[in-house]
């Protein structure tokens, strides 16, 4: 038996697998990239803790890594951290076979048509149609977006930056948010408002006071702070905009999905947002998008399940 090993890394958090000959992941493990120095540092210390939990990793001879930055050539070097390393050289010093290297969100988006309707949650109406383009975006330490074409009987990850669009308000309230970081930072991007800091950024427009997005996001959820939820009403509606816009610039007819590691954080507050009301508020393709379902992904592994379906095809 021979096992293959996983990971997603993104800006804060490296998580690990190993795959079994059945598909099974299995010593699943998430790591802090702040802990360590270099991925490679991070991989050995994964691989360490799971053979002293008796997994057999000496067998590992594939590997496949989905990670946050554009991968372009052999040298990857990760927009939201500090590691970089050589794809070849690093396949060289761990002895692997195969060592396939892709964007944390293409994988992510290579996960959606195999999700189950356990694995995911329906953010208002609307009915996927099959075999069409699916969207993705995913707020985490940045902000990922994809998709999935259909090409015959398989699909096709896109691997794009569409996080760094520019920012586009839709309010005065935005539009004043917008002005603030205007004279703060020249070109303000989607990601700039939909990300960890995007959320303190936001607090710290509406409110004036600086607090970290766990402290926003908890305030929010016990009611203990206006400014908090309104930081997390505001927070959605934009996500909802820019989902909207990922759905149109994609046809995305097959669906539109939320990933990343901070919607889930929102509990109920999601689904009471008005997330949904501005997926669709786009004037006369309204209708358009009202048929399009939206939903957060619930699975709480997906990236690991799609780089292992693209690491599956790898020579
Ligand atoms: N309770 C919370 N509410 C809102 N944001 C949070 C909360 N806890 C952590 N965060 C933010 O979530 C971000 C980490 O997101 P995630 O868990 O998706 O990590 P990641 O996969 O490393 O990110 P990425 O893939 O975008 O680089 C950090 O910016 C952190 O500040």
């Amino acid at each position: 038996m021979s096992l293959r090993m996983l990971a997603d890394i993104g800006g804060t958090n490296a998580r690990f697998a190993l795959q079994s000959d059945d598909g099974q992941l299995e010593h699943i493990e998430v790591l802090s990239c702040a802990a360590h120095a270099t991925l490679g540092d991070a991989m050995t210390a994964y691989l360490e803790g799971a053979a002293r939990r008796g997994a057999e990793v000496q067998s590992v001879r594939r590997a496949g890594i989905a990670i946050a930055n554009p991968v372009e050539d052999d040298l990857v070097s990760m927009t939201n951290h500090h590691w970089s390393f050589s794809i070849s050289k690093l396949r060289t010093e761990r002895a692997l076979d195969t060592l396939l290297v892709v964007n944390d969100f293409a994988a992510l988006a290579m996960s959606l048509p195999y999700l189950a309707p356990s694995q995911r949650t329906r953010i208002g109406g609307g009915v996927e149609l099959a075999a069409r383009p699916m969207g993705l975006i995913g707020p985490g330490t940045g902000l990922g977006v994809s998709g999935v074409i259909p090409a015959g009987t398989e699909w096709i990850a896109l691997a794009g930056e569409g996080g760094h669009v520019s920012f586009a308000p839709a309010n005065r309230e935005e539009y004043a948010i917008l002005d603030m970081l205007w004279n703060e930072y020249g070109h303000v991007s989607a990601e700039r408002l939909l990300s960890g800091r995007g959320l303190e950024l936001i607090h710290r427009a509406l409110s004036g006071k600086q607090a970290g997005a766990a402290d926003i996001t908890s305030a929010a959820l016990d009611g203990s702070c206006a400014d908090a939820r309104r930081t997390v009403d505001s927070f959605c509606a934009i996500l909802g905009s820019v989902a909207g816009n990922v759905a149109l610039t994609l046809g995305a007819t097959g669906g539109m999905y939320i990933g990343g590691g901070i919607v889930p954080r929102f509990g109920a507050l999601f689904a009471q947002s008005a997330f949904r009301q501005r997926f669709e508020d786009k004037g006369r393709l309204g209708g358009y998008l009202a048929r399009i379902p939206t939903y957060l992904i619930t699975e709480q592994y997906p990236a690991l399940r799609g780089v292992a379906a693209m690491l599956s095809r790898a020579h």
